[in-house]
This record gives structure tokens, C-alpha cells and sequence, in this order.
């Protein structure tokens, strides 16, 4: 099917920085800095409904991502509000929340959705990886990086060399079913 390039639509800077480390010239895409509505619920709707609305505003192939911390002793909350927690209360506050329990168990989620165009049901492809909510280490390049200990190692994802996050995450996880939905589907971009 011949169409438009695909547009990775997103706000954020540092995801489009990754998400470019982690794709390399595997899927060319354009980008645009769009800050898109997003929907109370659950992260697949919320990822998926961020992607109708990017197909109409770009008219044509959009890729989308919403980004997820979930605490396991609070039934995955924040999760897609992490947002907003993070803006308000920050990592001290983060880690506050989970003072009453002795469970720090944590996952990043990342829900893409591809939507070849308007009016086109989306896609998604999620990618998941399991860790520990820790006290701030290292430096505070990203969101709640510094606070984030992924399962199997000792460093935080701030800590860790960039090749090494994006080797594990959450992102480079959900970005491994895109690439290779894109080589079974064989679309043809302009
Ligand atoms: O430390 C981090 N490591 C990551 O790997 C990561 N990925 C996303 N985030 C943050 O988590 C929230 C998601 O919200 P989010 O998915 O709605 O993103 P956003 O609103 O910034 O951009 P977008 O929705 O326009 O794409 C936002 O605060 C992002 O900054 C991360 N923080
Ligand atoms: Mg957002």
C-alpha cells in the first residue's frame, strides 16, 4: 500500500530522541510536535484515540505513544497520569506514595499505536519492562528515569549508558513489534 511517510507524532523531546536512537533507518519517519488530547482510561484506549486524532490532524500515516508508570501496590497507578504526578509531586513524592508498603515493584509501559490514516482503526504494540521504584540516582535527563530501577540491574535507566536503556526499555520493547509488524506488512511510503 502506497502513502505518505509516516509522522511520529509526540510533545516530548527526549521520547522522539529514542525513539530515533532506537528505529535508526529501520522505519523513516517525520516528526511533528503536536500536544495531543489525551483520554482518561486505559492505556491501550488512551494510546489508540491519540492516534485517530494525530491521522486527522496529519492526514495521513501517524505513529503514536503514551508512556505508563504503574506501581503494582497501587493496582498500576499512577499509570498513564504519571504525567501529571511527576509535574506535581516529583520523584520524592513518587517515592513517598510507597512508604506505606513494603512492595517497590514498578513497570514501564509503552502502548504505540500506528494508524495508516484517518478513520483507519488503529494498531498498538506494547512493550513492558519490570523494575523498582529507588530513592533519585543519577542525573535528571528524563522524566522519572532517576527513579527507576529496571529488574536485573544495579543502575537506574538515568544511570545506565543510553545503549543500554534502549536496549531494555519499555520503548525499545513496544518499538521491536512495530518494526517488525512494518516488515510483515511491507507498507510502501512516499
Ligand atoms: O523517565 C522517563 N523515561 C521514559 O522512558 C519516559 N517516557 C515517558 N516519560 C514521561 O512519562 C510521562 C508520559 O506521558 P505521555 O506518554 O503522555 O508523554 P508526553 O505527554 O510527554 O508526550 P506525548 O503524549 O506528546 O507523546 C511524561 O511525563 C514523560 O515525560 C518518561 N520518563
Ligand atoms: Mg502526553
Amino acid at each position: 500500500m502506497a502513502s505518505k511517510s509516516v509522522t511520529f507524532v509526540t510533545g516530548n523531546a527526549k521520547k522522539l530522541e529514542e525513539v530515533r536512537a532506537i528505529l535508526g533507518t529501520s522505519i523513516p519517519f517525520d516528526s511533528l510536535n503536536l500536544d495531543l488530547p489525551e483520554l482518561q482510561g486505559e492505556p491501550e484506549a488512551i494510546s489508540k484515540e491519540k492516534a485517530r486524532f494525530a491521522a486527522i490532524q496529519v492526514n495521513g500515516p501517524v505513529l503514536v505513544e503514551d508512556t505508563c508508570l504503574c506501581f503494582n501496590a497501587l493496582q498500576g497507578l499512577p499509570g498513564p497520569y504519571i504525567k501529571w504526578f511527576m509535574e506535581k509531586i516529583g520523584h520524592e513524592g513518587l517515592n513517598n506514595l510507597l512508604m506505606a508498603y513494603e512492595d517497590k515493584s514498578a513497570y514501564a509501559l509503552c502502548t504505540f499505536s500506528f494508524a495508516i490514516g484517518p478513520n483507519v482503526q488503529p494498531i498498538t504494540f506494547v512493550g513492558k519492562t519490570l523494575g523498582k521504584i529507588v530513592p533519585a540516582r543519577g542525573p535528571n535527563h528524563f522524566g522519572w528515569d532517576a527513579i527507576f530501577q529496571p529488574d536485573g540491574y544495579e543502575q537506574t535507566y538515568t544511570e545506565m549508558p543510553k545503549e543500554v536503556k534502549n536496549k531494555i526499555s519499555h520503548r525499545s520493547r513496544a518499538l521491536a513489534m512495530v518494526k517488525s509488524h512494518f516488515a510483515d506488512a511491507q507498507y510502501t511510503f512516499l
